[in-house]
């Protein structure tokens, strides 16, 4: 069956390889606290800006199944638990090089479309798993490093365990700031910090994790993204998944305006990713309109946007399983991912 709608759902494909962006942000020369000091960020106006952003717009039919589509191109599909091993790994990427069957991809019309997840996120020691795994397929594979999630393990230990992710093949390095330079305000530790691991990255993408639920403040919030941007973050994401609060709505809406305010500044371009706690098609939803209405159509695409997810393909896949049949699958049915 091939829908009236294909065109409307090819189109929520991205052009193949476009996981990274080309040009890095190359950030500050120092740091430039007149860029944030004075900064104020409203958390109710927050809030408000933020729930009514997902309630004003809602997304039906061919145009949510293309919007779900294009959460898949930007999932990094993570694992980042104890029981690890290279054999879940192996499954894990799989998945990422086929998120949908084939006979789900030919109901939604996408039967000669290449349909990947944005990336593969695991522990360093996983890397050549996944690198192995991946191997030929494009999607990049991502690292968490320096000491996720608390990141409180000597700076030698944490560039060090950045450069044996890169040698072992890492793509992109998700590292985690120590949350204590913003409790304390400290941004010229905040900011030696980020460029330091970034010069450790060399040519593997930075992301910087904010840990957004341990800083306490939006103005936190917003002072702790532009420091990590200035510092040379290639995107700025929320959480380790392992906080008592991940993933929210008025927090991404304050990190994706200091993206904005940077951009306007410096004139580089920097991604975003929210990560944790995100397990529904309807979260998947609510993050791309805030960045389409935020910072645009090019921000919904895997070189500038990931949702760091480990459990939010599989409602995905559901979703569009109904929407192609009428039917919803078990979930058990998509039980990896
Ligand atoms: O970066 C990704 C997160 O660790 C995933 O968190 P999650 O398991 O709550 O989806």
């Amino acid at each position: 069956m091939v829908l009236p709608e294909k065109h409307t759902i090819i189109k929520a494909v991205p052009e193949a390889e476009s996981q990274l962006h080309e040009v890095r942000n190359r950030g500050t020369a120092a740091l430039t606290p007149e860029w944030f000091e004075d900064v104020a960020v409203n958390l109710s106006a927050a809030e408000r800006r933020a729930a009514t952003l997902v309630t004003r717009r809602s997304v039906k039919k061919a145009w949510q199944a293309a919007w779900l589509v294009r959460a898949i191109t930007c999932i990094d599909l993570t694992t980042l638990a104890g029981e690890d091993t290279a054999g879940r790994v192996r499954r894990l990427c799989a998945k990422a090089k086929k998120p949908l069957s084939s006979e789900l991809q030919a109901a939604l019309g996408l039967e000669e479309e290449r349909i990947t997840t944005g990336a593969v996120c695991v522990y360093p020691t996983m890397v050549p798993h996944a690198v192995k795994a991946l191997e030929g397929s494009g999607i990049p594979v991502a690292s968490v490093a320096t000491g996720f999630p608390a990141g409180l393990t000597p700076l030698p230990q944490r560039l060090a365990e950045i450069r044996y992710a890169v040698d072992a093949g890492a793509d992109e390095i998700d590292i985690v700031i120590t949350r204590e330079h913003v409790l304390t305000q400290n941004w010229p530790a905040l900011y030696d910090e980020v460029r330091a691991m970034r010069e450790a990255c060399g040519p593997a993408h930075l992301k910087a994790i904010l840990a957004t639920g341990d800083i306490a403040t939006l103005r936190n919030v917003y002072r702790a993204s532009m420091v990590a941007m200035q510092a040379g973050a290639d995107f700025i994401k929320t959480s380790t998944g392992k906080e008592a609060v991940n993933a929210v709505l008025p927090v991404g809406l304050t990190m994706v305006r200091a993206i904005r305010d940077y951009g306007a500044l410096s004139g580089e371009i920097v991604g975003f990713k929210p990560a944790g706690g995100m397990r529904t098609a309807k979260d998947a939803l609510s993050w791309l309109i805030l960045m389409k209405e935020e910072l645009g159509t090019a921000w919904t695409m895997p070189d500038r946007f990931r949702l760091g997810a480990s459990t939010m393909l599989g409602d995905i896949e559901r979703q569009l399983e109904h929407y192609a049949t009428g039917r919803y699958s078990a979930s058990y049915r998509h039980a990896l991912a």
